[in-house]
């Protein structure tokens, strides 16, 4: 069976996103995403979710009259001619807080790669997982994922979640989510307030949730000696801590000084594939989290979670603001990657229940998981009428790049985002 590309169509949206803190400033009133339809000769519609910041929009907008003629079957002529279309483009591109670069073709293939599974899911009647090697499991475990807050955007309306600025903060947040979804690991935001604070919260947590996992991620703010202490004093309190210095010779520093004592994850010095050998020669970092928003789709993911095993290498997955249709392709790469068992990462809560691109209904959380659809293809339907209404934010909000420096500063203006100095 054969089936090519003859059509492909990129939506920008925006929808709406809190007042969420981080290293690098807060987060802005509407997050960006791009939606991928890939139409086949039989009348097949693919679905694929990206960023939606300028500059990424562009390059996938380059894309596409490579790819039209293209089998939806053939993954590797996709590849090419996705390569093709990037020509020089430089070979990596700021991730959206712009503190690493990533691989700019990985970035580009994702959504395509991923809405051609969709596409040969829906014209062989199988899911996304049966075509990634089949579910090793019928459920993903996805963390509740806290974050420092406002309880406004500067000048807007409450959004309902309430201030998160202190430890009781945070644990309030976190018990607001874990009763809702039914998390079973949880993820802390760090970065934002000095190192010990951000201890406190995790030692609030840890007392108000003594049997989940529990992470810190304070995205490279800190310098080795901090990172060192902080590592010790949660030492059998977190599974993990994540990027808490920059760069692979600074994690691989820290890693030596606490012997094993405490495992390092990174979505920041491991981005791309020829990030992997310096950090493994180093032993920088002990899990990577994978995203196949930039390690290019689902099946290239897959790779990684295979190199991940054999060098002995833990495998998470990492998560922007997100839409249902990445929330379907994520809970299909997760059931079908046997070693990709930490509970992902998503900001799935931070977005208003009724702001998706996807007909409700399909995913849901049950227990802190999302069941593995096991209808053709990710298992997901566009609704054209919220694509249309989230595109007509997307225009009315101005917004064409995230800047979560920016917008701090609009508030604070003699802000300085920490990297590898707290
Ligand atoms: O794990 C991470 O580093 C992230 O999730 C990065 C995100 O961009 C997060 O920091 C955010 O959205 O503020
Ligand atoms: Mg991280």
């Amino acid at each position: 069976m054969t089936s090519p590309i003859t059509d492909v169509t990129i939506t920008p949206v925006a929808f709406h996103d809190p007042a969420l803190l981080n290293n690098v400033g807060v987060h802005e009133p509407f997050a960006l995403r791009s939606v991928v339809e890939v139409r086949t000769a039989d009348g097949v519609v693919g679905l694929g979710e990206s960023y939606g910041d300028a500059a990424h929009l562009e390059r996938l907008h380059r894309a596409v009259p490579h790819l039209l003629g293209t089998d939806v079957f053939d993954l590797h002529a996709l590849a090419r001619a996705v390569a093709t279309s990037l020509g020089h483009t430089p070979a990596r591109a700021g991730d959206l807080l712009g503190q690493v670069v990533q691989d700019a073709a990985d970035r580009v293939l994702s959504p395509f790669e991923v809405a051609c599974l969709d596409a040969q899911g829906r014209l062989t009647g199988r899911p996304v997982s049966d075509l990634l090697g089949g579910a090793v499991r019928d459920e993903v475990a996805f963390s509740a994922y806290a974050f420092y807050k406002w309880a406004a955007h500067p000048g807007g309306e409450e959004d309902g979640w309430g201030p998160a600025l202190d430890p009781a903060g945070i644990v309030t947040q976190v018990r607001r989510v874990v009763d809702e979804f039914g998390f079973t690991a949880v993820k802390l935001k760090g970065g934002v307030f000095p190192p010990q604070e951000e201890v406190e919260a995790v030692r609030a947590l840890r007392a108000e949730f003594p049997d989940l996992p529990l992470r810190l991620d304070p995205n490279g703010a800190w310098t080795p000696d901090t990172s060192v202490r902080v590592a010790q004093e949660l030492d059998g309190v977190l599974e993990y801590l994540e990027d808490p210095t920059p760069g692979v010779p600074g994690m691989a520093e820290v890693s030596r000084r606490l012997e094993g004592a405490m495992p390092l994850a990174t979505n920041m010095c491991v981005v791309a594939f020829e990030d992997l050998p310096p950090a493994v020669a180093q032993d920088a970092v002990q899990v990577v989290l994978s995203d196949h928003h930039y390690w290019g789709g689902l099946r290239r993911t897959q790779g990684l979670g295979r190199i991940c095993e054999v060098f002995g290498l833990g495998l998470s997955m990492h998560s922007n603001s997100h839409l249902g249709i990445s929330l379907a392709a994520m809970t299909h790469l997760a059931a079908a990657t046997p070693n990709l068992d930490y509970a992902c990462d998503t900001h799935w809560p931070w977005k208003r229940a009724d702001e998706d691109v996807v007909v409700p209904g399909a995913l849901g959380f049950a227990g802190g998981a999302v069941r593995v659809p096991t209808g053709p293809g990710l298992g997901v339907d566009l609704d054209r009428d919220a694509l249309a209404r989230l595109h007509e934010q997307y225009e009315r909000c101005g917004l064409r790049a995230r800047d979560d420096t920016t917008y701090m500063r609009t508030v604070d203006p003699g802000f300085t985002p920490h990297r590898g100095s707290w």
